[in-house]
């Protein structure tokens, strides 16, 4: 007999190529007159098509959103916020631009519009995280969750392929740790294996056309799924051992996370074979193949897959296993010491899992 709890979260999502166009209904249906549009320095034209389309509801650009909000920039972001007037903020980028949002939202209550360009899933958790003195501080409120979003393929056509395939991963990592999360639902379950399946299919077809509009469709759906995966369930080892990996040794996000997923697989296989059967069948691969399907995806796409390749120093693989041994997440397997470090080395130096 099946015991489980599912909590919806609440956001409305309209999805289509073309869906940009949308975004004036969008904002009035929040009931919000003075949006401050968030983005990159690198994505300031999108920015501006945004305010374009926004009109007199657009109260200004903040375009200096950087990876895992330093506590400066989100302090400046709320400090143009108030002076604007805003009341809601636009956040138009990948998870470093809706992260910033969140942080907006966090200390101010306003509501957020998300429009997603990358596949990392932000848009649809009330997840936050926030760098403070070379510490990132990660925590949940429902105050942070996008109110809105807005799925444009069209707007992913951009998207460098490399990016594309680690944001995939990244996607993909969510819903592999949510199919044996101890918070895991049926329901969740359905998102979880649809969503490894859209991706998979997605991504060598983006290598092949990054213009291939199907593809980037497939892709962004999947994304869509494994966001609300990522938001609805605890995450386990994977997630642990990346944040450590981000936080303290300033690796870069999405390679990190394709790198260590078919490691962090490895390391759960005989504690979740359920779980692993589902990630494996969604890739089209036998039910104990699921590390092995995850790291052929990344390689046979072009991505990294040794955390060498990525930054990461030999010397320092001691110290991050010591970290991610303390405040453990849940994790079907318990964690150990040795295996973990080992896991680390495997990850370190790129081998395929046996
Ligand atoms: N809170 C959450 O639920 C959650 C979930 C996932 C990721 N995150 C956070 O998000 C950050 C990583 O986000 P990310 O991987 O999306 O990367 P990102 O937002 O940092 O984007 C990476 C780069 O790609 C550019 N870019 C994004 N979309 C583009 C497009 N369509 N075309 C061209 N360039 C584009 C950006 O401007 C940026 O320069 C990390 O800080 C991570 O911790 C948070
Ligand atoms: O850094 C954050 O905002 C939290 C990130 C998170 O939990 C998802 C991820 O690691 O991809």
């Amino acid at each position: 007999m099946r015991s489980f709890v599912y909590q919806g979260l609440p956001s409305r999502v309209v999805f289509g190529a073309g869906a940009l166009a949308q975004l004036p209904q969008a904002i009035a249906a929040m009931g919000a007159q003075r949006a401050l549009v968030l983005c990159t320095p690198e994505q300031r034209a999108s920015a501006e098509r945004v305010a374009q389309l926004l009109g007199e509801r657009a109260a200004g650009i903040f375009d200096r959103a950087v990876m895992h909000v330093p506590i400066e920039t989100a302090r400046e972001a709320r400090e143009v916020a108030r002076q604007l007037g805003a009341d809601c903020a636009v956040a138009i980028g990948g998870g470093s631009t809706t992260g910033l949002g969140k942080a907006i939202a966090l200390d101010s209550g306003l509501p957020i519009l998300a429009i997603p360009t990358t596949y990392a899933g932000s848009e649809m958790t009330p997840i936050y995280g926030i760098t403070e003195a070379g510490l990132k501080k990660t925590g949940k409120d429902l105050k942070v969750l996008p109110q809105s979003v807005l799925y444009d393929p069209e707007l992913t056509l951009t998207l460098p392929v490399g990016l594309s395939v680690t944001s995939g991963l990244n996607a993909i990592a969510h819903a592999a740790e949510g199919l044996y999360s101890a918070e895991g639902n049926p329901v969740i379950d359905l998102m979880a294996e649809e969503g490894i399946a859209a991706i998979g299919r997605a991504l060598p077809g983006i290598r092949a056309n990054p213009a291939d509009l199907e593809a980037r469709g497939d892709a962004l759906y999947g994304a869509w799924l494994c966001g609300i995966v990522l938001g609805s369930v605890g995450m386990a080892l994977h997630h642990k051992l990346c944040h450590t990996l981000g936080g303290s040794f300033n690796l870069p996000h999405a390679e990190t996370h394709t790198v260590v997923l078919p490691h962090a697989l490895a390391y759960n296989a005989a504690a979740a074979p359920r779980a692993m059967a589902r990630i494996a069948r969604a890739l089209g691969r036998g039910a104990d193949e699921a590390p092995q399907a995850v790291y052929d995806l990344a390689r046979d796409n072009g991505a990294p897959v040794a955390l060498r390749d990525i930054g990461m120093k030999a010397e320092d693989l001691d110290r991050a296993c010591s970290i991610a041994m303390q405040n453990q997440y849940p994790n079907p397997r318990p964690l150990e010491a040795g295996p973990l470090r080992a896991l680390l080395q495997a990850a370190w130096e790129g081998a395929r899992p046996a």
